[in-house]
Formats: C-alpha cells, sequence, structure tokens
C-alpha cells in the first residue's frame, strides 16, 4: 500500500499513565476508506489508542501521519477532521434530535447549518422523530442520532468507541449498514467492539491485548495467523467435556458452542492426542476451521502468559 493509501501510518506509539503502562510500542498502518474494527480485553488500551491516533489525547511517544499529517505536531488539524463516538451517550436528552444537530453545528461553527441538519436527519431515518427529545429515544436510535452528529462537518476520518454496545440486532445491523455506506465514501473508520459478529463486518481487525498489537489484518488473515487447529465434537455431553479437556497438554482452548465443543491448540499433534481418550461414540469430531472468537480466546491467554 502507498502512503497516499494510508490514513493512518503510526510506529513506536507509547502511552503511561503513572507506572500503568497502557500502551507499548504500538505500530499500525490503516487503509483510507477502510473499516478497522479494534478488539481486546477490556482495559487493554484500545480507546487510548485510538484517541492518540486522532489528536484527542498526546501521546509519550511515537511518529507517524493521520490523514498525511504529522499526527503529533498536527494534532488539532487531525482533530479537526476527526468525528468522535464516544463509548456513552453525549448528547442533551431534553433537547430534540433536530436541536441537537442544530447545536453541534453551532459548537463546530459549521456553515450551511439547515442544509446540514436535514441532510443529516434524511440520511439516518431521524426526519419523522426530529421533534422527538433524545432522552425518550430508544438505544439504537439514540446510537444513529450520536452518529449524525459526528459527522455533520464531514470529517474524513471516524473513530467509533463500542458504537453499538447494548443495542438489539436489527438496530445494530442498520447502524452498520450505515458505517459501511460511510466507509463506501471514503471516510476511514476506527471502531472498537467486543461483538465477534462486528469485528467480523470490519475490513480488517486489530487486536490489543495488555497495550501491545497481538494481530492484525482481515479477517482470514488473522484466523490464518493464529496457526489454531480447532476440533469440534457434537453428541451427548459435547458441551460439558470443556472443563475436563481444556486442562489437558496441547489445548489451548476448549468452549461449548450451543451443544458442541470447539477444542482448539497451536500443535496439532498435543491436540489430537488430548482428545483422542474421547474420539469414541456416542461423540462425533470434525475439524473445523476456528472462529474469530476461537482466535481472540487463545489470543487473550497468551497474552496473559507474557504480560502478566
Ligand atoms: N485518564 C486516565 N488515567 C489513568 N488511567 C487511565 C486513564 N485512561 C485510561 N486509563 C487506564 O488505561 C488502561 C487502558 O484503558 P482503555 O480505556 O484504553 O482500554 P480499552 O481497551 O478501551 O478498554 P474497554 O474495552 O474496557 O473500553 C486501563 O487500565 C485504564 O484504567
Amino acid at each position: 500500500m502507498s502512503a497516499a493509501d494510508l490514513a493512518v501510518d503510526v510506529r513506536g506509539l507509547d502511552k503511561s499513565y503513572g507506572d500503568k503502562h497502557v500502551v507499548q510500542d504500538l505500530t499500525i498502518q490503516v487503509g483510507a476508506g477502510k473499516i478497522t474494527g479494534f478488539l481486546g480485553p477490556n482495559g487493554s488500551g484500545k480507546t487510548t489508542t485510538l484517541r492518540m491516533l486522532c489528536g484527542l489525547l498526546t501521546p509519550d511517544d511515537g511518529e507517524g501521519t493521520v490523514l498525511g499529517l504529522d499526527f503529533r505536531r498536527r494534532a488539532e488539524a487531525v482533530k479537526r477532521q476527526t468525528g468522535y463516538m464516544t463509548q456513552k451517550f453525549s448528547l442533551y436528552e431534553d433537547l430534540s434530535i433536530r436541536e441537537n444537530l442544530d447545536f453541534t453545528a453551532r459548537i463546530y461553527g459549521l456553515d450551511r447549518r439547515r442544509k446540514r441538519v436535514d441532510e443529516a436527519l434524511d440520511r439516518l431515518g431521524l426526519a419523522n422523530r426530529q421533534k422527538q427529545l433524545a432522552g425518550s429515544l430508544s438505544g439504537g436510535w439514540k446510537q444513529r442520532l450520536a452518529l449524525a452528529a459526528c459527522v455533520l462537518h464531514e470529517p474524513r476520518l471516524l473513530l467509533l468507541d463500542e458504537p453499538t454496545a447494548g443495542v438489539d440486532p436489527q438496530a445494530r445491523r442498520e447502524f452498520w449498514d450505515e458505517i459501511h455506506a460511510l466507509s463506501a465514501e471514503g471516510l476511514t473508520v476506527m471502531v472498537s467492539t467486543h461483538y465477534m459478529d462486528e469485528a467480523e463486518r470490519c475490513h480488517d481487525i486489530a487486536y490489543i491485548a495488555y497495550g501491545k498489537l497481538m494481530a492484525r489484518g482481515t479477517l482470514g488473515e488473522v484466523i490464518g495467523q493464529s496457526g489454531l487447529t480447532t476440533f469440534r465434537a457434537e453428541g451427548p455431553g459435547a458441551d460439558r467435556l470443556g472443563r475436563e479437556l481444556a486442562r489437558a497438554p496441547g489445548v489451548a482452548m476448549a468452549a461449548p458452542f450451543g451443544a458442541a465443543l470447539h477444542v482448539s491448540g497451536q500443535d496439532r499433534a498435543a491436540l489430537e492426542a488430548a482428545i483422542a481418550p474421547y474420539r469414541k461414540p456416542p461423540l462425533t469430531w470434525t475439524e473445523v476451521s476456528p472462529t474469530l472468537e476461537d482466535v481472540f480466546i487463545q489470543l487473550m491467554a497468551s497474552s496473559k502468559d507474557n504480560f502478566q
């Protein structure tokens, strides 16, 4: 990828809070117009990383460009071209949808205010409800309003911090359709999430644990890089074997998936030896492609061993 195709091209990003080293020597590139999902355990530094990249937080160290600008020296310029949707709903609950958008447009000092607000209302299907108070909206509609507010100033970079936590599946799907539509128009999106289905909707994934970038690439690449072999057991009691198998050498992870069990490990021979005693009727075993969740659980377990 050439430099012009990169919205983010940053090396050696670092941040500590007191003696807590929350982002450690992180190097990352993000393609322009791509949707990149940031995943990882709670408190692993995703929000801190995203906020440093878009100029909202000053890093202790690191160099490179965001939107073609030196992200440290030109942090203000990067920030002006970024839309940031925080984890917590931060609009006014006692203002209507339209009033919230109009207020946001005033804060940004935007021109063509009425036109921008009308367009945002139409685009996110909020026009019919524009007079409704934000506080009376369901979680899904609140998130749409928040999204409308953070793209009013036509940013080139959109930063979404767990945008659909607690939102129902239908509203989440509609929200993601909108994210894809924005990305198709050229907007670069970085989104943190704990939902595997959302990770699978991203063009690229970045997995961060304990301040370090542990995996990077498309869904297929991240699964491929894991080097995991996964077997799926089905049959009576399969799901209840997990605890026993999890302790066996060669098993990195054994987790129920409905009535079935997924057992994964990086050493195929050791894994096969571990499941051998159970590889008989009434259980049936098949080798399957590891899911993203299998990979992340394994990454989380191995990073815990490395850093704690
Ligand atoms: N302003 C701050 N002062 C001190 N510690 C902080 C501050 N902001 C974040 N931290 C700590 O830095 C670590 C990383 O936090 P961060 O919010 O980046 O994690 P995260 O991966 O986004 O987590 P989550 O998935 O829970 O949102 C956490 O241990 C957090 O407590």
